[in-house]
């Protein structure tokens, strides 16, 4: 544990651990010296010289004050050891996230890095500050008291001694039981905390779904898996602890017979006798509650485990020969993209024309996202390749990437500053004015003259205080300030109330005339005036062309306007089914 933890930290902060561990040996030699000087002590006053008793109780002070001012310092050294390596984990940890791929943030993933970043970082930085000191001290001051014991009385040593494999090998198999058991204790636990974060986000559809008690069934199932596998690691690691206090308690048993039986024999004075007693009991304690806390040792070597497999999910790998993007054009050649036994997209390919718009349009899961995904390299693909600009995008560094495209999706996510700044961040060299007329143009003007600081309201964690029509169109206002020549919009609009889609929609409009538009809609409106339709189905193209050509073709787009026309009548046949019904005043 302690070379895992030195390979953790920084080499700065290895030296405060080596030190803090001897530190913690000298105290635990020291407390085992002073409890072994207590036998001369015990034995003079025993035999009725109490001035002889003077000079080892000398030592015994002596040894009890460099136990205390070890301790101290050790105490100290392993709290900030503690507090380095949490601050190094997170550290690390923050650097690594920012560098994955952003396809690779699902909820599940969320709930793992929550737990990643609260639990599992207390538990290793415990492990330094509060697990490690005791642990040592529990088997280095007995083991200091068994030398001297065999230096008293070797027949009392040897009885020390017999047990101590036993201890040992108790010891490490109740780790061994704890780290397994534990293991599936913290991936019911992520499971569940995941369950919490997807219940979160989903339930605002599950409830006008009026399906909320779905959402809570699978919370329910997570939450009782997680207790079971609480109660299995408890059921399974008991008796293991239970094992190790037996060897203890037989180790101290052993001593004792071994005392009385040559005390009583006269083999032994009644002064080394009883000091030997004392000793041993007092020797017991501290590995009772190393069995604990060795247990909880175990568990922050799981937690670093942890760690270090997020530290080693591979990053999106950095460009090896950086390609510049000249045009804006998009080529998917041979795409594959699969998702564990899904295959999003199967072998598509297709050509993307700088300066026209291109609708995707398809059934649920055809794989239209998975397109917008990779285009603005959330993933890579499995095979084939996506080009912008006659560049393969994994030779594109990210920035130059990011300065090329504008991305609208359907989940809007706001940080945490306000209305301005979350403007803003699209283009952060802009001037006011054109973040004023941005925000105009997406009405996010309106939303900031309801708002008490204007443009200076904080929108919350997330833009939990907008609402979700409010967000897309901050989102918006990012994007047309951004003036990317690429523009991905997945459901740009979906979350806009009529009056308010409207005129979004005719400002996106003005924004993306002549720009490259890749858009992802289910409304007739936006698909039949693209220059081109890709109709998807289970991760293919199934047909493409112009809206016309595609609607005389009769094929499976003409099926799917037809589904919409039809959608859309049933609508107005609904408002008007009542011909009898009082018209409105
Ligand atoms: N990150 C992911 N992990 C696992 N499966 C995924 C992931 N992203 C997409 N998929 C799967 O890939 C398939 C295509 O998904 P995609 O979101 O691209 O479809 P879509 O056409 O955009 O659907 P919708 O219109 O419902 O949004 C689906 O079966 C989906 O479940």
């Amino acid at each position: 544990m302690i070379r895992r933890l030195l390979a953790a930290l920084p080499r700065a902060d290895r030296r405060r651990l080596r030190v803090g561990v001897a530190l913690t040996v000298i105290s635990a030699l020291a407390q085992g010296a002073a409890y072994a000087l207590a036998v001369p002590v015990l034995r003079e006053l025993l035999a009725g010289r109490p001035a002889a008793a003077w000079a080892p109780l000398g030592w015994l002070a002596g040894a009890a004050a460099a136990y205390a001012l070890a301790h101290v310092a050790a105490t100290v050294y392993g709290r900030r050891t503690g507090y380095a390596l949490a601050r190094t984990l997170l550290h690390r940890m923050g650097n690594q996230v920012s560098g994955l791929p952003l396809g690779w943030f699902t909820p599940r993933r969320s709930g793992e890095l929550a737990q990643l970043a609260t639990r599992d970082i207390m538990t290793i930085m415990s492990a330094p500050g509060h697990l490690l000191g005791p642990v040592l001290t529990a088997f280095v001051t007995p083991a200091a008291v068994a030398v001297v014991l065999c230096l008293l009385d070797w027949r009392l040593g040897v009885a020390a001694v017999a047990v101590a494999p036993v201890i040992v090998a108790s010891y490490w198999w109740t780790g061994a039981v704890v780290r397994r058991t534990e293991r599936a204790a913290a991936a019911a636990a992520a499971e569940s905390a995941a369950r919490v974060v997807e219940f979160a986000t989903v339930l605002p559809a599950l409830r006008a779904a009026g399906r909320s008690d779905d959402g809570l069934a699978s919370l329910e199932v997570a939450l009782s898996e997680q207790r079971a596998a609480g109660r299995a690691m408890a059921r399974r690691a008991l008796p293991a602890v239970a094992g190790f206090a037996v060897a203890v308690q037989a180790a101290l048993t052993a001593v004792l017979v071994v005392a009385t039986v040559l005390g009583l024999g006269g083999r032994l004075d009644a002064g080394t006798a009883l000091a030997a007693l004392v000793l041993a009991a007092r020797c017991t304690e501290p590995m009772l509650v190393a069995a604990q806390l060795g247990a909880a040792v175990r568990m922050a070597g799981n937690a670093l485990d942890r760690v270090a497999a997020l530290l080693a999910t591979p990053a999106l790998p950095a460009p090896r020969r950086p390609q510049r993007i000249h045009g804006d054009d998009i080529v998917f050649t041979d795409v594959r993209m699969i998702f564990g036994e899904t295959r999003a997209l199967d072998g598509v390919s297709f050509t993307i024309p700088a300066g026209g718009r291109t609708a995707l349009v398809g059934p649920s899961g055809a794989g239209k996202s998975t397109v917008a995904a990779l285009i603005a390299r959330f993933h890579d693909p499995d095979a084939g390749t996506v080009r912008i600009g006659g560049a393969d995008l994994r030779e594109v560094p990210t920035p130059e990437l990011m300065a090329r495209l504008s991305l609208v999706f359907q989940d809007v996510y706001l940080f945490e500053g306000t209305l301005w700044d979350n403007i803003a961040v699209g283009r952060p060299d802009a001037e006011a004015p054109a973040v004023r007329a941005a925000a105009a143009d997406a009405r996010v003007d309106e939303i900031a003259r309801r708002l008490p600081q204007g443009f200076d309201t904080p929108v919350g964690p997330g833009g939990a205080l907008l609402s979700g029509g409010e967000r897309q169109r901050v989102s918006l206002a990012r994007a047309l300030l951004a003036d990317s020549p690429i523009v991905v919009l997945d459901e740009a609009t979906a979350a806009l109330d009529a009056e308010n889609e409207a005129a979004v929609t005719a400002a996106v409009e003005r924004f993306t005339a002549g720009r490259t538009v890749v858009v992802i809609a289910h409304r007739l409106e936006t698909i039949r005036n693209a220059d081109q339709i890709l109709f998807l189905d289970a991760g293919r193209i199934v047909e493409r062309g112009a809206h016309d050509a595609l609607l005389a073709a009769g094929g499976r787009y003409a099926g799917f306007c037809a589904q919409l026309a039809e959608a859309a009548g049933w609508q107005l046949r609904a408002v008007t089914a009542d011909p009898a019904a009082p018209a409105p005043q």
